[in-house]
């Protein structure tokens, strides 16, 4: 690994989650001769495993408190555990729940590095005399500026192109130059005992993906309402706007195999459905901006709008007046622009800057 320094003894927190990237994190820092504290954080109350039968792997579990306790106790590492529920709860459980009932689809996680892991946690870990703060996400940091994984198939810096550009100066991802498979042989001959641990599926917060089970504990009634074609007519009915997305195709009722959700009306409470070449987009607009250089009033970049995509050419004027805008042409009709999502914007393998799609 290089990360472009070698200071034995400095201070470093690691945010040890008890999966294995974080654990490797971990090791590779202790390998450089780096002074280690991990810190473990608590998004959600425990109550919500252990009151449910839970299918798939999230990152905040009670097993996952109890295999980073026992990874920080192999390498000999203080652990320390944070309790961020409540303003997890405030600043991202209730902009999920409020984005959704605003017909657009959140991405909870992009908030949560910037607001919880790389905010309040960051935060607390500096305030500990930590010089910097490390975790297992696949992404770079080069000389201040956020870029891919070498492993692409792996890369998280769509996630992380929230974090400000004041704080990627004091964050460490030792495993950026790793590839996956590298990262657990590291594991399995450090004998770190997640070496075979899945990786997380699911929301934190949202068990199983389970959305409709979510709004109805937390006490949210969503309505039925219309699905209309683009040409005016009602086919069926929807369960409530939260359960779709745009670019979804299943849509429950026998009417609906060849149409897509188009958009989602809030006022109406109906869901518009289009055949899917109606979902096509040449244009979007950005704003919410986080960048990380000066940018020039046109440039062109590729963009990804959502996390499984494949990134497209673009061509980007920037507006900087009011709070800054991007409007964008893709190089090719895209499917599925979809409002509330993250697009982060490249050049080469480099993150220029991110916003939220309107
Ligand atoms: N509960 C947690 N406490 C502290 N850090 C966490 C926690 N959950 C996630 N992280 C940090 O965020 C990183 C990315 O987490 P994410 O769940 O997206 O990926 P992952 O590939 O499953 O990581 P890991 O294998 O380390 O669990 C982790 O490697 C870890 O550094």
């Amino acid at each position: 690994m290089s990360t472009g320094f070698n200071k034995k003894g400095v201070k470093v927190g690691v945010l040890l989650s008890g999966g294995v990237d974080s654990a490797v994190a971990l090791y590779l820092l202790l390998k450089e001769g780096y002074d280690v504290t991990a810190y473990h954080m608590k998004t959600v109350k425990d109550e919500l495993y252990i009151t449910k039968e839970i299918k798939h792997k999230v990152c905040c579990s009670p097993s996952d408190t109890f295999d980073a306790q026992m990874i920080a106790k192999k390498f000999g590492v203080p652990f320390k555990i944070v309790h961020v529920e409540d303003v997890f709860k405030e600043k991202i459980v209730d902009y999920f729940i409020n984005e959704n009932l605003l017909g657009r689809t959140p991405n909870p996680c992009f908030f949560c590095n910037e607001y919880i892991k790389f905010g309040v946690v960051m935060d607390i870990a500096l305030r500990d005399g930590m010089e910097y703060v490390a975790s297992g996400h696949y992404a770079r940091i080069i000389d201040g500026h956020l870029y891919k994984a070498v492993d692409e198939s792996k890369d998280q810096s769509y996630f992380l192109a929230s974090i400000r550009k004041e704080k990627l100066e004091r964050i460490i991802l030792p495993n950026g130059n790793y590839t996956k498979d590298e990262i657990r042989k590291i594991a399995q001959q450090q004998g770190i005992h997640v070496a075979q641990k899945v990786d997380s599926q699911d929301l934190c917060f949202l068990p199983d993906n389970d959305l409709k089970a979510f709004f109805k504990d937390a006490g949210i009634e969503v309505k039925q309402g219309n699905i209309i074609t683009t040409d005016g007519r009602i086919i069926g009915k929807h369960e409530g706007l939260p359960f779709y997305t745009i670019g979804q195709r299943k849509l429950g009722i026998a009417a609906g195999s060849k149409f897509y959700v188009r958009a989602k009306n809030v006022e109406g409470n109906f869901i518009l459905v289009a055949p899917v070449d109606e979902l096509y987009d040449k244009h979007m607009v950005v704003s919410d901006l986080n960048l990380y250089d000066e940018l020039p009033n046109e440039f062109r970049a590729t963009v990804k709008i959502r996390k499984k995509f494949k990134e497209v050419g673009c061509t980007v004027r920037y507006e900087k007046e009011k709070g800054g805008r991007l409007f964008v042409t893709f190089d090719e009709p895209t499917f599925a622009v979809t409002p509330g999502q993250i697009a982060v914007f490249y050049d080469g393998p480099k993150v220029v800057c991110s916003g939220v799609i309107q």
